[in-house]
């Protein structure tokens, strides 16, 4: 059994590594020396992950927790904890100092004494998995006390780490991409390979056990599972129709619907809904899990489509609206009839126990029309097969005349491939250059506005490092109803609070319009954006989505490039 203390030197070691090869090859090194059970655990913590995300488990701490928690262990106010959040900054930092203060100043917390903290890696992930499971009346309090006997049970070492991980916010710079090519080196399976098994399963718990037990021919065999979503395969920007007909020679063309993905598993009467971030939304969607038990004939089926919220004329409404139906977790049924919906199928992954996966589009296209009825809650729309500019010109007109956002225009040989953006799946849309965004922080207002979140700091994502480099901040464009949701929004995701600036766990996007990129020496990305303005929160994107920021540097040559 693994000391959670060794794993936390682990930790230590790792945010102090530099290059993200070195990082790889400790991170291997830890998945390498940890035992069966461990892994899955080990390898979900050091992304700072407690869970698959997609997973119906969720710990549901947030700063307050924490801090009451903190607070409780060490004898202090939730105002001293929040006095020590202003000075170091950092919520490990705090839990450490708090602590201390115990360790040094009152014998009774003799546990806190490093030679007295045997925790567990398993120990930890249990007390979690308590947490995550309490819920209703008294949920707060219990949560509470459970992390805090982890607080007393642990080491000055450990209980930064379990802080952190508590709130998922470990940022020793580990995301998947290097967790990927560790799993691949600790157990000698390739890391395409990985990366494959990765996008089937999302979860890399799983593929890290298969690897280590079978060896490549597992992961090979690891698949499509019902009820586990996949990841969506994404699209590319096409600059324009005749590009895109010279990449593809005859497309497919399909209108690309004003709405919000969601993946549909059925098996049986048994029906799974996801979201774009591969939420389970079933609940909040009746209306959609009813048409589609009752439009669908297939035993079972993995499908892909677009949900889109219309008015009385058919129309589609305000990407607003269909959020409002996907984050709905109560009077389901009535938002259901305020806000009716429309499922657009255009791709189906798996039918009565075959993977679809490797069939060339048409194919795809052909098995989906066989076993969707189309009516009015659920569709197959034309898709049509052309290598004639004029005829896409004219689809595309079509599509923007009954509101929607443009066209698709997809290669009709292409496979279905899980979490890819490439040049298989083109889209075109009316120009309009926005970026996505994530929030990283906010500032409470002044005047009338002193209880509601404004000012949001925006940043970018860097795959090498695994980190979020701020851009900017965007104040402008929000109702006072809009901010007083999304105060609501960011209220869970504090994660520390200095004067009126708060910084907010990376989650929710903001896609952003802006006038202009230009290189800044006050933003860590080394950009900001001019004159930047909200234009939609996209609660149906999840960090992944994030820009990188080498496409910030690329839309900042371009847009040199056209000045
Ligand atoms: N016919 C269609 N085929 C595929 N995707 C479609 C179609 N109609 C609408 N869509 C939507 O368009 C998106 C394709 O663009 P992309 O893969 O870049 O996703 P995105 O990042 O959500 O982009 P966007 O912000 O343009 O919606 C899909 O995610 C899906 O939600």
């Amino acid at each position: 059994m693994t000391s959670f203390k060794e794993f936390a030197r682990a930790c230590k070691v790792i945010e102090g590594t530099p290059g993200s090869l070195d990082m790889t090859a400790l991170v291997a090194e830890l998945l390498e020396k940890v035992s069966p059970e461990e892994l899955p655990v080990v390898t979900h913590f050091v992304m700072g992950e407690i869970f698959p995300a997609w997973s119906s488990e969720e710990i549901g701490v947030g700063a307050g927790i924490l801090y009451s928690a903190l607070a409780k262990s060490a004898g202090l106010s939730v105002a001293d904890i929040k006095e020590i959040v202003r000075e170091t900054g950092d919520i490990g930092k705090t839990a450490v100092k708090a602590l201390e203060k115990v360790s040094t100043g009152q014998a009774t917390f003799s546990s806190f004494m490093e030679e007295n903290s045997d925790l567990s890696i398993l120990e930890v992930f249990e007390r979690f998995q308590a947490i995550s499971r309490t819920s209703g009346k008294g949920s707060q309090t219990s949560k509470i006390k459970n992390l805090q006997y982890l607080f007393n049970s642990a080491s000055s070492e450990e209980v930064g780490y379990i802080a952190r991980i508590s709130v998922e916010e470990l940022r020793i710079g580990v995301g998947e991409g290097i967790v990927r090519d560790a799993i691949s080196k600790a157990f000698d399976v390739p890391s395409d390979e990985i990366e494959r098994a990765f996008m089937l399963t999302n979860d890399l718990g799983l593929v890290a056990v298969t690897a280590r037990e079978g060896g490549r021919d597992a992961v090979q065999s690891l698949g499509l599972e019902l009820n586990r979503p996949i990841r969506m395969m994404l699209a590319q920007v096409t600059p324009d129709f005749d590009v895109a007909l010279s990449d593809l020679g005859t497309a497919a063309v399909e209108w690309k619907f004003d709405g919000a993905r969601v993946q549909i598993h059925k098996e049986g009467d048994n029906i799974t809904l996801f979201s774009r971030r591969l939420e389970n939304i079933t609940n909040s969607l009746p209306d959609i899990v009813e048409a589609v038990r009752e439009n669908i004939d297939a035993e079972s089926a993995i499908l892909d489509g677009e949900a889109v919220a219309i008015d009385e004329n058919g129309r589609p409404r305000a990407f607003q609206d269909i959020l409002k139906r996907f984050r709905r977790k109560y009077d389901v049924h009535s938002t259901a009839r305020e806000i009716p919906l429309i499922l657009n199928l255009f791709d189906i992954m798996y039918l009565n126990g075959e993977e679809l996966l490797d069939l060339p589009l048409v194919q795809r296209r052909g098995k989906l029309e066989g076993c969707v009825r189309s009516g009015d809650k659920i569709k197959v729309d034309t898709q049509y097969i052309t290598d004639d500019l004029d005829k896409i010109m004219e689809i595309y007109n079509d599509a923007l005349k009954a509101g929607h956002e443009g066209v698709m225009i997809k290669n009709p040989q292409s496979p279905y491939s899980p979490g890819k953006r490439g040049k298989n799946w083109l889209k075109k849309k009316p120009v309009m250059e926005t970026l996505d965004l994530v929030v990283i922080g906010a500032e409470w207002g002044y005047g009338r506005r002193t209880s509601f979140l404004g000012s949001y700091a925006l940043a970018c994502h860097d795959p090498d490092t695994g980190r979020f480099l701020p851009v900017g901040r965007v104040a402008t464009g929000f109702s006072d109803e809009q901010l007083a949701e999304l105060t609501e929004l960011f209220s869970d995701l504090i994660v520390t609070e200095v004067g009126t600036g708060v910084e907010i766990k990376p989650e929710i996007i903001f896609e952003v319009a802006f006038e202009e990129i230009q290189k800044s020496v006050n933003y860590e990305s080394g950009y900001a954006l001019r004159f930047p303005r909200l234009v939609n929160v996209r609660s149906d994107k999840s960090i992944e989505d994030v820009e990188t920021i080498g496409r910030l540097e690329e839309m900042y040559l371009v847009q040199r490039e056209r000045n």
